[in-house]
């Protein structure tokens, strides 16, 4: 089988609290695209944090990319998460740079030259609807615009993985759908998507995408097809 993501008895607390997930065992298929649901306080947010290495577990162990992350020296972590795609709930733009150079960011550190990162990101822009707005600086734009910037910068370069937590909380339904093709875009080119979201319309305008649905940080799997996804490649939907 061809996972991205592998938990294995993954368990996570906040300093001495008790666990907020409990006993994670789950894979996630190479080219898959997963809804993450449950109610406010299941967990969402934490799972995702784990899943872009930006928490480790207390308890477990998280493969990612076919490689044991558990106990991975901290310095080599920064390569394993420029293969990741985050949309942050709290959109994390940087304040003091225009959308445009927001979304330039990625190709940019990956050593694009501005004749190569110009023409990309002008169209990753024109999709999301912020053609005109490439020059302005965060604190400018709306919730709405800034969430579409944030969307912009994390798919921008292709990633492996795309995380992306209630990535439509803050656009009208119209533009929900047109975010969801983005990501269904990027997913056909061969990047695994998981989306936290309470949106059900997403979800049911998804055909393809599995439902993964956390509960007081344990996760429900009826079918057992998290624990053995059958296999995906890009394009096979
Ligand atoms: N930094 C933190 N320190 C201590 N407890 C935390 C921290 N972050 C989250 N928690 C707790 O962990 C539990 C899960 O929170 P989390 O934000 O992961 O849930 P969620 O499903 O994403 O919720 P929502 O849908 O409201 O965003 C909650 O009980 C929350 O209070």
């Amino acid at each position: 089988m061809s996972a991205i993501v592998e938990f294995d008895s993954v368990g996570l607390r906040y300093g001495t609290g008790a666990e907020v997930l409990r006993d994670l065992d789950f894979r996630l298929a190479k080219g898959g695209f997963y809804f993450l649901t449950g109610p406010s306080g299941a967990g969402k947010t934490s799972l995702l944090q784990l899943l872009y290495l930006a928490r480790r577990p207390t308890r477990g162990r998280i493969r990612l990319f076919e490689e044991d992350l558990s106990e991975a020296p901290r310095e080599i972590l920064p390569s394993f998460r420029r293969r990741i795609g985050v949309v942050f709930q709290d959109f994390r733009l940087i304040r003091h740079l225009s959308a445009f150079d927001n979304v330039a960011l990625p190709l940019r550190i990956s050593g694009r030259t501005d004749a190569e990162v110009e023409g990309p990101v002008r169209e990753m822009l024109a999709w999301v609807g912020l053609a005109d707005r490439a020059s302005a600086r965060p604190p400018t734009l709306s919730g709405g615009e800034q969430q579409r910037v944030a969307i912009a910068r994390a798919v921008i370069s292709q990633p492996e993985l795309l995380v992306a937590d209630e990535p439509t909380g803050n656009v009208d339904a119209e533009m929900a759908q047109r975010l969801l093709h983005l990501f269904s875009a990027l997913n056909r080119l061969g990047t695994t998507i998981v989306v936290a979201t309470h949106d059900l319309s997403l979800i049911t305008s998804t055909p393809g995408a599995q439902l993964m649905r956390l509960e007081k940080g344990t996760m429900a799997d009826p079918t057992g097809l998290l624990r053995h996804p059958p296999q995906l490649t890009a394009g096979s939907r």
